[in-house]
């Protein structure tokens, strides 16, 4: 794990799954597996599809629950009309902390391009949100060994006019696309390789001390089995986890991964 000053951040990214009842389920299963000592060591994060966020505040809120929560994405505009898209004014009058923006199923399915995700990222601040920025190579770039390049490329292209506040700020979510959904991690070297690189960069461009502040989370098939050791690498500060983060006692089980550690 990376600086002891960077809280790990632990977020489930439900993806297009759960309704709003058993997203209200979910979050109380939660609450109820994980000791106000185990949310404080570690940020817990969960990310429901917009129709849940109401129902997740209420859920949080009520109960004053220590898990945060955010959205799976925002429009670049503030207002108008953009049929089906939401603002990030919107999720910050739900309470929102975070937004995931750049997911790599949005830059496949819906063309999302660096420059748009560079407006998200803007829009996010200007709202008061934290962005979760993903960035991740596919397999051919993989087999080609031009991991780090590609990543690198996005992380210039995606935080391109940032201020170095909001740099301190931002989350970065190195996610290989090979490994999303399909069960193959990434070797705890792979990560490692490539969140050491993007902080390298960070350090080339806004200082050692904008860069030790970033949180970077490793993504891609992360379950409680494997957590512990990608937590283990220098400069990986958390997880963004999908499909296990459906299933209440797998993803609390990754949030308590320091005990795994200790065990
Ligand atoms: O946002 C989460 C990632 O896409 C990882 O998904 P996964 O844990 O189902 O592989």
């Amino acid at each position: 794990m990376g600086d002891v000053t960077r809280k790990p951040i632990i977020a489930g990214n439900w993806k297009m799954n759960l309704n709003h009842f058993e997203a209200n389920l979910l979050v109380q299963k939660l609450a109820a597996s994980l000791t106000g000592e185990q949310l404080e060591a570690v940020e817990a994060v969960v990310l429901p599809p917009f129709t849940d966020l109401r129902t997740v505040q209420t859920a949080i809120e009520g109960d004053k629950l220590a898990i945060v929560y955010g959205a799976q994405d925002i429009s670049a505009h503030a207002s108008g009309a953009y049929t089906g898209e939401i603002s990030g004014a919107m999720l910050a009058k739900l309470g929102c902390t975070y937004v995931v923006i750049g997911h790599s199923e949005r830059r496949e399915y819906h063309n999302e391009s660096d420059e748009l995700i560079n407006a998200k990222i803007k829009a996010a601040f200007t709202a008061g949100l934290t962005p979760i920025f993903c960035v991740g190579e596919g397999l051919d770039i993989r087999e080609a060994g031009n991991q780090v390049t590609h990543v690198l490329a996005q992380v210039d292209a995606g935080l391109d006019g940032l201020k170095e506040d909001q740099i301190k700020q931002i989350v970065i979510a190195y996610e290989p696309v090979w490994a999303i959904g399909t069960g193959k991690t990434a070797t705890p070297d792979d990560a490692q390789e490539v969140c050491g690189a993007i902080r390298a960069r960070l350090v080339e461009k806004y200082g050692s001390d904008v860069a030790e502040a970033v949180r970077i989370q490793y993504g891609g098939s992360v379950k409680a089995a494997n957590i512990a050791s990608i937590m283990a690498q220098p400069d990986v500060d958390g997880a963004l986890v999908g499909g296990a983060s459906l299933d209440a006692e797998e993803f609390a089980s990754i949030v308590r991964f320091p005990e795994h550690v200790a065990r």
